[in-house]
C-alpha cells in the first residue's frame, strides 16, 4: 500500500512511523508513505496557503493552487491512479466495512485540512470521497488521517503477528469485543472467569460468543440490529 499524505505538519506522522505496528509495518515495507507539505508548492515569499474567505467570517481557507499543485506532484510520483481521500467531519462515516474496502487498494492520497476549510473547487475536483472518523471537530485532518491510516496498516498481510489476528477484532464481525483476561487467575478477591481456565475450547468460544452478543445489546444496541439483519 502507498501512502500519499499531503500536510502542513508532516512531522506529526512520526506518530505511525516511530512506534508499534505501523512503525514495523514500514519496516517490513508492506507499504509506504510520503508526506507533501503545500507550503513547498508556493511561490511568494511569505509562502502563503491560505487567504481569507470569500463572504466573510472567521478564520481562513486553505487555498486551491498550493494544494493543486501538491496533488498533481502525487499523481506525477506514481503509475498508480491514487484514490484521494479527504479527511473532515462532513464526510462519510468511518466503519470497519469501510476500512476492509479501502485496505484492497494501492494507492491513498490523504488531504489533511486546516484552518476553517479547503477551497471548495480543490475538493470537487480532486477528492473521491470525504471521510469522517467521529461527530465531533478537531483542529486539522492529520490526526484523523492518521486513525485511518493505522485502521488501514493493521489489516495489510503480515502487519499483526500470527498471534494478533484482524478477524478477532472487535467490528470485525459486526459486534463488540468480549472481556480479556491474564495472570495472575486472582488479583484484589476478583476471579478469572471459571469457563477461561478449564481448556474446553468449544465452551470457551461459546462464551466468548455470547459476551460478545451481550456486550453488544448493553452498549451498543445499534450495532446488533445490523449484525441480526446480516448487514
Ligand atoms: N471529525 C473528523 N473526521 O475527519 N476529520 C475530522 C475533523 O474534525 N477534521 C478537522 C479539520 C478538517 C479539515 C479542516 Cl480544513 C480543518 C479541521
Amino acid at each position: 500500500m502507498r501512502f500519499d499524505v499531503i500536510t502542513l505538519f508532516p512531522e506529526m506522522f512520526g506518530a505511525l512511523t516511530e512506534s508499534g505496528v505501523s512503525r514495523r509495518a514500514l519496516q517490513k515495507q508492506l507499504y509506504s508513505l510520503n508526506t507533501w507539505n503545500p507550503r513547498e508548492f508556493t511561490h511568494d515569499r511569505h509562502k502563503t496557503v491560505d487567504d481569507r474567505p470569500y463572504g466573510g467570517g472567521p478564520g481562513m481557507v486553505m487555498m486551491y493552487q498550493p494544494l493543486k499543485d501538491s496533488v498533481d506532484a502525487i499523481r506525477q510520483a506514481q503509475t498508480t491512479k491514487p484514490h484521494v481521500i479527504y479527511l473532515s467531519p462532513q464526510g462519510q462515516p468511518l466503519t470497519q466495512e469501510k476500512v476492509a474496502q479501502l485496505a484492497q487498494l494501492d494507492s491513498i492520497t490523504l488531504l489533511c485540512g486546516r484552518y476553517e476549510g479547503i477551497d471548495e473547487r480543490l475538493l470537487q475536483t480532486e477528492v473521491d470521497e470525504e471521510i469522517c472518523i467521529g461527530d465531533f471537530v478537531v483542529s486539522g485532518g492529520e490526526l484523523p488521517a492518521m486513525m485511518l491510516m493505522d485502521s488501514l496498516i493493521r489489516l495489510l498481510p503480515g502487519a499483526l503477528g500470527h498471534d494478533q489476528s484482524a478477524e478477532q477484532d472487535s467490528f470485525s464481525d459486526g459486534l463488540l469485543d468480549c472481556p480479556h483476561y491474564t495472570r495472575p487467575e486472582e488479583v484484589n478477591g476478583m476471579r478469572v472467569p471459571e469457563v477461561l481456565l478449564q481448556g474446553n475450547h468449544a465452551k470457551i468460544d461459546a462464551w466468548r460468543h455470547q459476551q460478545k452478543l451481550l456486550r453488544t445489546e448493553q452498549r451498543r444496541p445499534d450495532l446488533l440490529a445490523r449484525y441480526q439483519d446480516g448487514e
